[in-house]
């Protein structure tokens, strides 16, 4: 008990908050609301499976209160309430990841960051943007004291045990002086409408009013204590599709995810039949800020006839689809579902297996912005679902897409086949780092000239572990241009005429760059460079990369092949070279300037810019 600093995050965070030029400041009352409603719903699902709760009389309730001359804004809930320990934890040090992914994106640029308070909603420490104390006040239930959490937003907070009747949450917050809009019926009443018209519990707001009494001279004004419910209270999924228009959906959207964009796609079925249950998802415009933490939070909510059973519950649907926000509403599961139960029910595997594949039928739908929209935030985890869900692996090839390297902006497979050779039906692809090591690598020279299309796969820690087990999109093999044999116009006679004539060169170079290359080949693969690298695609190593990547852990190293283009001047003239000392020099130029074209590093830099240096010298 007793004066506690904040954590230090949270110092910094209040810091923000309190300076804060964001223009929305309305938004805090949306996150206190929202935060009420879910305390609520948490003491609802406690009545249905304790034992000690289930008698008492009780329908959950959010109260405002305005009062003018106090300059406070008060905000109540009879939900589950919060110990002394909870207040500590919940509100004195950052346990959300999403607030922590938060924290992570600041830049330290006051407007910037005061725009992601928007983007992003910060929960209960929003209201430090209003208000310059506030006390919480919490009782939890099932518990004896109450206690009482106050601080002004600076660096500290204070709790005390205080009494209070029922169990529930009280927040009272004096408002700064330019925020006195909040103390207004009218403004408070649009601001609750507009974002927590459709969350299931009933909102009163208790204001005083001015009313006159008397006639003429007797006329007296007196003031009056009023208290009136301000929202519809009937939770939003419930309702008909046709009751409901796109502003409910987006509001409602922005109360339980905290976000202040519109959705990107919303999604509202009821499902009748063996098992009956409503859907509510949306796909946020901008991907969650915790999406790639291990320690994400789940946004799908589970309710049963309406009761909230969990919000922490990251099987509700696939790890891949973590970004979709919205609720579950099942009526066929029992009130009184467990956790455990959950992760092996039969219902909710039902359940999750409709919605993915609704999910992925609406994004599919999407069109022109929204999906060019859709694919800028989610194509990785749509590539993670490729790889681990077999059952809708054909709909999520039909929605990733890729660079190309002959087409603008990004295309999809079926983009690719409807240009491809439809007798091979071969999809061409090559992954790296990159993008511009790609796009100017050796290797594409043979593909351009005979105009084939190569994707172009820059996401290496990603393609590499999931291109190699798509295997094929719709009959058409996928092919990894660096281990294949490359398109060429030669015969195999000519070929042969060709090694022929090449093989002293080719055993001299061998000799000369030893252990350093495992093979020297005539290329077919090249038309303008003189040499390129491959990996050794028949060495055991490299094809375990992908294994090695998603352990994590650092490639071995895969043993390199050079190949020289017998039509270029340099090998040609290279040919002819009787000095030992230039041959040797030309012979490591040859290795080290493929690597670089392929972004890897030349073994011994020094020694590669003293030849430049030599042979440049020697040029002029
Ligand atoms: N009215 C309340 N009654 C009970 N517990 C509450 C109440 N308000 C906040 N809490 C507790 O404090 C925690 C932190 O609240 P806060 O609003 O900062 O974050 P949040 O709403 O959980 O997450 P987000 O980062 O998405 O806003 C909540 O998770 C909840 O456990």
């Amino acid at each position: 008990m007793g004066k506690h600093q904040f954590q230090t995050e949270i110092g910094q965070l209040l810091k923000l908050m309190t300076h804060s030029l964001y223009s929305n400041k309305e938004i805090f009352l949306r996150e206190l609301v929202s935060n009420a409603s879910d305390a609520i719903d948490k003491f609802n699902y406690l009545r249905l499976t304790e034992e000690q709760f289930k008698e008492e009389e009780w329908s959950g309730k959010i109260f405002i209160k305005l009062d003018k001359e106090d300059n406070s804004l008060t905000i109540g809930d009879n939900g589950i309430g919060m110990n002394e320990e909870d207040l500590m934890e919940n509100l004195g040090t950052i346990a959300k990841s999403g607030t922590k992914a938060f924290m992570e994106n600041l830049t330290g640029d006051a407007k910037k960051d005061s725009n992601l308070i928007g983007q992003f909603g910060v929960g209960f420490y929003s209201v430090f943007m209003v208000a310059e104390h506030v006390d919480v006040i919490s009782k939890k239930a099932g518990e004896e004291q109450a206690y009482k959490f106050s601080t002004d937003g600076t660096g500290e907070y204070e709790v005390t045990p205080v009494t209070k009747e029922s169990h529930g949450t009280v927040i009272y917050m004096k408002l700064k002086d330019d925020e006195k809009e909040f103390l207004d019926k009218w403004r408070v009443e649009e601001v609750v409408k507009k974002y927590s018209n459709h969350i299931a519990y009933p909102i009163v707001l208790n204001y005083s009013d001015v009313e006159y009494e008397g006639e003429g001279d007797e006329r007296k004004e007196k003031r009056v204590q009023k208290s009136e419910q301000i929202n519809e209270a009937t939770a939003l999924w419930t309702l008909p599709k046709s009751e409901l228009k796109k502003e409910d959906y987006v509001e409602f959207y922005k109360t339980i995810s905290h976000d202040s964009e519109e959705p990107l796609l919303y999604l509202h079925n009821k499902v009748e039949g063996a098992n009956e249950f409503t859907t509510l998802f949306y796909i946020p415009r901008t991907a969650p800020m915790d999406m790639y933490r291990a320690d994400y939070q789940p946004g799908v909510k589970l309710y049963v006839k309406r009761v909230f059973i969990t919000d922490d519950e990251k099987e509700l649907l696939p790890p891949y689809l973590r970004f979709v926000r919205g609720i579950i509403d099942s009526e066929d599961l029992p009130l009184n579902v467990s956790r455990e139960i959950l992760q092996e029910n039969r219902i909710l595997a039902n359940i999750k297996q409709t919605s993915v594949k609704r999910i992925l039928n609406a994004v599919k739908k999407l069109e022109g912005e929204d999906f060019d929209r859709f694919v800028s935030q989610y194509n990785r985890v749509i590539k993670e679902g490729i790889y681990t869900d077999y059952t809708n692996k054909e709909t999520l090839l039909e929605i990733v897409r890729y660079k190309s390297s002959s087409q603008e902006g990004l295309v999809s497979f079926e983009d690719y086949i409807s240009r491809g050779d439809s007798e091979k039906k071969e999809i061409y692809y090559i992954i790296g780092e990159d993008e511009k090591v790609l796009r100017n690598s050796p290797l594409l020279e043979a593909y351009k000239k005979a105009n084939i299309e190569v994707l172009i796969m820059d996401d290496q820690e990603v393609d590499s572990i999931v291109t190699p087990m798509i295997g094929t999109y719709k009959e058409w093999t996928l092919k990894d241009i660096t281990t294949i044999e490359a398109p060429d116009s030669k015969t195999e006679e000519e070929k042969k005429e060709i090694e022929e004539e090449f093989k002293p060169l080719v055993e001299k170079i061998k000799k000369t760059l030893g252990d350093e290359i495992k093979e020297v080949k005539i290329s077919t693969r090249l038309t303008e460079s003189p040499s390129c690298v491959l990996k050794d695609a028949s060495d055991p190593m490299a094809g375990m990369a992908a294994m090695f990547a998603q352990m994590g852990q650092e490639m071995p190293e895969i043993p390199l092949i050079l190949e020289i283009n017998p039509d270029h001047e340099m090998i040609k003239k290279l040919e002819k070279v009787e000095d030992n000392t230039l041959f040797d020099d030309m012979a490591w130029l040859l290795l080290d300037t493929a690597k670089l074209s392929e972004g890897i590093e030349p073994k011994d830099k020094t020694a590669f810019a003293h030849r430049i240096a030599k042979l440049a010298t020697k040029a002029i």
